[in-house]
């Protein structure tokens, strides 16, 4: 196929060349981008085409960026698939109009320039269709002066007109559809709080959904709106974990929630300790009187006793022995679970189908959020269908990878259907790291189907960093999560800053994973009073609501990292330093961003600093700040242009 005269080049957001959907949430500004271009010096117009779910087609014009690339900018308000193009033409007026600005520039503007213009209103005037608007420019026009007249011919509102009328110069369309999924605003921003309900109630008892009732209101008041919760159901006795990962449990231990399925149920039974199904429905309300939802953990593995074993021995591989191998995602061994094999004979579709089920039940008890546990050891096919399945009939449902694996996997799931994802983000900790990682999800291909959630900790990992940090350790690094992402969560323990671990790992001493623990939750030195205040903040300011649209900014000392969160188009924006080391007071020169609010020399900029409520007003593009991790190692600003300060 020839190129067409308007050649429209490098959609965005697209991923794999449309090959999967991008994603965008409802609420945050959705960016649509083209290279369109033609030879010769003539305009171009361009206009973004989107169908939205159920609606007609829309069309949307794109504003000029130079350099031959266009852009518009939306809100989404519906979830769904967006279907989207790009048409481009050549501008007859556009192309006139802009050699009319070059010549008044020049002050060389013609009788026989403006002549041309009016004859070119009146062709399109005669046009089959005759427009009253443009009867009536050409009546002004001929009453008024030659530099009024050019004013007119130059105006804006006369572009439009002209443009809606004169017929697309060689218009083309770009050949293909693009897709960008919209999900709901958790999906993009949420804040998830992690605990074991078996712990959450008096000291040596194993507690039921009614006492994690009980801890709702401290949860919801630091600002939580996801309660996740490890699995709910049965545990089973065969090879069951004792305390600290023993291979040997005494009689009273509780067992790992992972080994999951016993001669009580399966993956779609309660643990009848933890109150069974009614209590999960009590607490799935109450949670909703707090704006609260829960998020289940699907973990695609048995214990030996689960019920699957009998009923169905076709999903798994046996052995000589009559046993069937454990499971394990190296270097860890899992000797209390076994794993169902996706590619056996009798397992397609019935095992598949069988997967189905167990969410659709959940999905049935008013669940619509699923963390699952080690996506990249199954059949990436599954996934692919079992997501878009799901969402034929429950788009509002998430899923949130838990791979932590090679980078492409990671990406590959998320590809195929994970509204979110773990990362590395709880290994980065330097500001090379930290800046590198950043740019990697915002700037780089990742930035169209990869949403980024921020754990701080989780059961399983003891970050390294924590383990010697003290409560300086803990805020800074909740203050880098909840503000370089919009999905951050906690395991609970993290805001009493708990970090004692195992010898030589990242596992916690006395891992709750194995055994129930007790917590005062108004233990001394805890950092309750700064989450609060930093998930208030994220809700107050919207570019804290996405890991998008973030900027690294220059700071002189390697242990303090910069950046600033703006919205496409905003003339607010936040400014958030983080000291990286909880030992030692460290301070730094660093850049605010004046041209990003359009502030020129000599102007200033109005600040906030949002933790202690502090205000300034900064003339100097250059600042200093120190930072004492033992008061607060991070500073927030609000900013915007001073008032009456020029642009
Ligand atoms: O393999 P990951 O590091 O991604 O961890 C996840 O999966 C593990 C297996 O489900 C799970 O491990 C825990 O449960 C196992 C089964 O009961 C048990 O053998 C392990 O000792 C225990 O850590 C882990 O919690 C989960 O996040």
């Amino acid at each position: 196929m020839r190129s067409p005269r308007v050649v429209i080049d490098r959609l965005q957001p697209s991923v794999d060349d449309g090959r999967f959907p991008a994603k965008a949430t409802v609420g945050q500004p959705l960016v649509f981008e083209a290279d369109v271009y033609a030879d010769g010096h003539e305009a171009i117009a361009a206009e973004l085409i989107l169908r939205q779910p159920g609606g007609e087609a829309q069309r949307l014009p794109m504003r000029s960026l130079g350099n031959d690339r266009f852009r518009v900018q939306m809100l989404p308000t519906k979830t769904g698939r967006h279907l989207f193009t790009v048409e481009g033409w050549i501008d007859a007026w556009g192309s006139y109009r802009r050699v009319l600005l070059r010549l008044q520039a020049a002050n060389k503007v013609s009788e026989q320039d403006l002549v041309d213009g009016v004859e070119r209103i009146r062709a399109a005037s005669r046009d089959a269709d005759p427009d009253a608007r443009l009867a009536t420019l050409l009546l002004r026009l001929e009453d008024l002066s030659p530099p009024e007249k050019l004013m007119l011919l130059l105006d804006e509102g006369v572009a439009e007109l002209m443009s809606a009328r004169l017929p697309r110069g060689f218009a083309s369309r770009h050949a293909s559809e693009f897709c960008v999924i919209v999900e709901r605003t958790r999906a993009g921003f949420a804040s998830w709080y992690e605990l074991f309900p078996r712990s959450q109630g008096a000291p040596g008892q194993h507690a039921t959904f009614d006492d994690v009732i009980a801890r709702l209101p401290s949860i919801a008041a630091m600002g939580f709106d996801v309660l996740y919760m490890p699995p709910i159901h049965p545990i089973g006795t065969t090879k069951r974990k004792g305390r600290n990962n023993s291979l040997v449990a005494t009689p009273t231990d509780p067992g790992s929630p992972y080994a999951i399925g016993s001669s009580e149920g399966g993956h779609d039974a309660v643990h009848p300790a933890l109150g069974g199904i009614e209590a999960l429905r009590r607490l799935r309300d109450a949670a909703a009187g707090y704006g609260m939802e829960l998020a289940l953990d699907i973990a695609i593995q048995c214990s030996p006793d689960h019920p699957w074993l009998r009923e169905h021995p076709e999903w798994f591989t046996w052995r000589s022995d009559g046993s069937v191998r454990c499971a394990e995602n190296p270097p860890k061994k899992y000797e209390d679970i076994v794993n169902v094999e996706f590619y056996n004979e009798g397992a397609l579709p019935s095992l598949w189908l069988a997967w189905r089920d167990v969410i659709e039940h959940w999905i049935a008890e008013g669940i619509h959020t699923f963390r699952v546990d080690n996506p990249h050891t199954k059949p990436l096919p599954f996934w692919e269908w079992l997501i878009a399945d799901i969402h034929t009939r429950h788009p509002d449902v998430l899923f949130l990878s838990e791979a932590f694996t090679r980078p492409a996997m990671m990406y590959r799931l998320a590809k195929i259907g994970y509204s979110q994802s773990y990362t590395y983000f709880t290994w980065r900790n330097s500001k090379r790291e930290l800046g590198e990682y950043m740019t990697e999800l915002t700037q780089q291909a990742p930035r169209d189907f990869y949403r980024p959630h921020f754990f701080v900790n989780t059961p399983d990992i003891n970050p390294r960093f924590l383990q010697d940090a003290g409560r300086p350790g803990f805020l800074i690094r909740a203050a880098l999560a909840s503000t370089l992402s919009g999905l951050w969560g906690m395991y609970s323990g993290f805001e009493l800053c708990e970090g004692a671990a195992l010898p030589n790992g990242e596992e916690y001493l006395d891992s709750e994973k194995y055994e129930l623990r007790h917590r005062n939750w108004g233990a001394p030195g805890n950092i309750v009073g700064e989450i609060t205040r930093l998930n208030r903040l994220r809700r107050e300011h919207p570019s804290l609501q996405s890991h998008l649209h973030f900027q690294l900014q220059h700071s002189d000392n390697d242990q303090v990292l910069v950046y600033a969160r703006q919205l496409p188009g905003a003339d607010e924006l936040v400014l958030v330093a983080v000291s990286l080391d909880p030992h030692a007071a460290q301070e730094t020169q660093f850049d605010l961003p004046f041209d990003a609010l359009g502030v020129a020399a000599g102007g200033a900029l109005e600040s906030e600093e949002l933790m202690s409520g502090r205000r300034f007003v900064w003339h100097d593009r250059r600042q200093h700040w120190r930072f004492v991790p033992q008061e607060m190692p991070f500073a927030i600003w609000h900013l915007r242009r001073a008032a009456g300060a020029h642009a």
